[in-house]
């Protein structure tokens, strides 16, 4: 436990991101300085950043449980006390702030004075994964838990089946928003009938990655391809893959997978696709954006609206988790 611990900023539409920082230092620091930055200071930000005393009463209210054992202090540059106070022992910084707790220990050691230890925190992140900051709140983006307000997606494919499990899927994990979904039709720089994992994933990224644009929050890439799986009647598994997209980070999910009758796989190995053998077998023209063929093969009993939801669901787990998948840096 340090004695004393510094921690800074302005502070302004006081988010969980801004409340893991403080948590933090309170849980390693006896007693807390919390430099604030001035209005004159702050309003390099922007002229709509709060008052300081609007964002020093909302700390107060957050901090109103470790009475006594903070100090307040109003910043008029990056440093404040933490480049002169000798009672500081540590600095609790964000990944995005560490580089000003090692200038401050730089400034430190040319005064002679002894070096803070520096705890970094990862990034709080939003729903769509990047970090939640006041900007993006006085943007209107997000909320101070870094909800999104608006979800916007993109599905890299004009498949009807493919559009509509991205739509229930993001409806069921964004409840109570509005959600937009976008169907782009992009190339998936793989064969039509992917073979593999490292193909069919590689379709589904490229699908994703092709879709994407700074407007979308999410962009989603789907691909079915064949896979080898030991000791399965023919040798293969047809598994359905979703890669989403948020302009940085990719994860994949899976759907249940089935087999083909060996008729089929015969007929892809000599060159076919699964789609127009299907066709041509079933009778039903365009199988695979209807009921598709995991519907005929299993009797209704599953459709492909479902199987293909399975995948984007489950490539939304990290979303969904993201203090446990996304938030250090890879
Ligand atoms: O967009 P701006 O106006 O820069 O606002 P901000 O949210 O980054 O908020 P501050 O500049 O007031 O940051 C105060 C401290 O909180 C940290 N912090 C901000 N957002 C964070 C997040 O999402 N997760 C963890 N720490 C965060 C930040 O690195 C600072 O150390
Ligand atoms: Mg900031």
């Amino acid at each position: 436990m340090y004695r004393y611990v510094a921690v800074g900023g302005t502070f302004d539409k006081l988010h969980i991101g801004h409340k893991r920082l403080l948590q933090t230092a309170f849980k390693i620091g006896k007693k807390i300085l919390i430099g604030v930055t001035s209005d004159e200071f702050a309003s390099k930000k922007g002229s709509d950043v709060d008052p300081y005393n609007l964002r020093v009463k909302n700390l107060k209210k957050f901090l109103s449980k470790y009475k006594g054992r903070y100090e307040l202090k109003k910043l008029n540059d990056r440093y404040g006390p933490t480049i002169y106070d000798e009672k500081i022992d540590a600095i609790v910084v964000s990944r995005e702030t560490e580089a000003t707790a090692h200038e401050i220990n730089k400034i430190r050691k040319i005064k002679g004075m002894k070096k803070l230890d520096i705890i970094v925190i990862d990034m709080v992140l939003a729903e769509d994964g990047k970090p939640i900051s006041s900007t993006r709140i006085r943007k209107g983006e997000i909320d101070k838990e870094g909800r999104l307000k608006k979800v916007k997606v993109v599905v890299g494919s004009k498949n009807p089946v493919k559009i509509q499990a991205t739509k229930n899927i993001f409806k069921k994990i964004f409840k109570d928003r509005e959600v937009v979904v976008d169907s782009k039709d992009v190339n998936s720089g793989v064969s039509p009938q992917p073979i593999g994992i490292e193909e069919t994933i590689t379709g589904a990224i490229n699908r994703a990655k092709n879709a994407y644009s700074q407007e979308y929050n999410f962009s989603v890439g789907i691909e079915a391809g064949l896979v080898e799986v030991p000791k399965t009647i023919t040798g293969f598994m047809d598994i359905q893959w979703c890669a989403i997209y948020n302009g940085e980070k990719v994860t994949l999910g899976a759907s249940a997978g089935f087999e083909y009758p060996p008729f089929v796989i015969k007929k892809v190995m000599e060159g076919k696709e699964v789609g127009e053998i299907m066709e041509k077998f079933t009778g039903i023209k365009n199988l695979g954006e209807k009921e598709g063929a995991i519907s005929y093969l299993s009797k209704g009993l599953l459709d492909r609206v479902e199987n293909t939801e399975q995948c984007v669901l489950t490539a939304m787990i990290p979303w969904i988790n993201r203090d446990y998948y996304l938030s250090s840096p890879r």
